[in-house]
């Protein structure tokens, strides 16, 4: 029997990896399936991790009906067994329920990634649907941490450097990490009319507080980035 199953995390994860390689391990099986994505900061029509993997998909508008998709190729005779869906946060709610009564009607298996909350702690409408009806929500395993070491929960959006708790939901970035950004040698900071736009990971405490690894820095420099005290 298939399964909606939603693996779910903060941003830098590991998401669109863990999608890449259970694409790769199912094809490499013989198994057919498609994949989707929408936003993925490398560009249009492709699932990107920041550990260099790429590969193309089909990119989903808000006008895209995953069932009449489904249906096209089965007239087509293309036989599909699971589907993977990067960036599901971005989905519509009415995706996430053609996505579910693919998984009931045609049997075919529905692997979603995404981050469930916004830079507001609030949940996106694709995030919110699929908890409400996944078969499982799944933590991805490799944590991505918080500067002070415990595991990071929450997305922060940082605009010129500072951390904002307002604007629009969806603004496509990427983590404040050279590191992460070498792998994507291209994406700088999103500019936007309101200025250059990045994302840190937080634990909650220190998304409540606001404390980013920048104002923890320059509040206590000697304290990173494992602080016994944390702050
Ligand atoms: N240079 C690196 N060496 C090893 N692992 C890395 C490197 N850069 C990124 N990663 C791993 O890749 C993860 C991010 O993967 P990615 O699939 O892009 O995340 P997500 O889709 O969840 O945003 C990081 O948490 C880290 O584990
Ligand atoms: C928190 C938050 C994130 N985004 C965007 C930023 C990135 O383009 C994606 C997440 O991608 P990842 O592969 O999980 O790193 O989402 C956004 O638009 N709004 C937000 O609040």
């Amino acid at each position: 029997m298939a399964d909606l199953v939603f693996f779910a995390g903060t941003m830098d994860c590991g998401k669109s990896t863990l999608a890449l390689q259970m694409d790769h391990n199912r094809r490499a099986r013989g198994h057919r399936g498609v994949l989707f994505c929408k936003f993925d900061r490398a560009g249009e029509q492709m699932v990107s991790s920041r550990l260099g993997l790429r590969r193309p998909a089909v990119e989903v508008g808000d006008d895209m009906d995953f069932w009449a998709y489904l249906v096209d190729l089965a007239v087509g005779g293309t036989v599909v067994q699971y589907l993977i869906c990067d960036e599901a946060q971005f989905y519509t709610s009415a995706q996430i329920e053609q996505l579910a009564r693919i998984v009931d009607e045609m049997d075919i298996d529905v692997y979603a990634f995404g981050i469930t909350a916004d830079f507001r702690t609030e949940l996106f409408p694709g995030s919110k649907r699929l908890v409400e009806l996944a078969d499982r929500v799944q933590v991805l395993q490799v944590e991505a941490l918080c500067w002070c070491g415990r595991r990071a929960t929450h997305n922060a959006r940082l605009v010129d450097g500072q951390m904002v708790t307002e604007g629009e939901q969806v603004i496509v970035g990427d983590v404040d990490d050279a590191a992460a950004r070498a792998s994507v040698p291209d994406a700088a900071p999103a500019a936007t009319d309101s200025g250059n736009v990045e994302y840190e990971v937080l634990c909650r405490r220190h998304h409540m507080r606001r404390m980013t690894s920048a104002r923890a820095r320059q509040a206590a420099p000697q304290v990173l980035p494992f602080d016994e005290a944390r702050p």
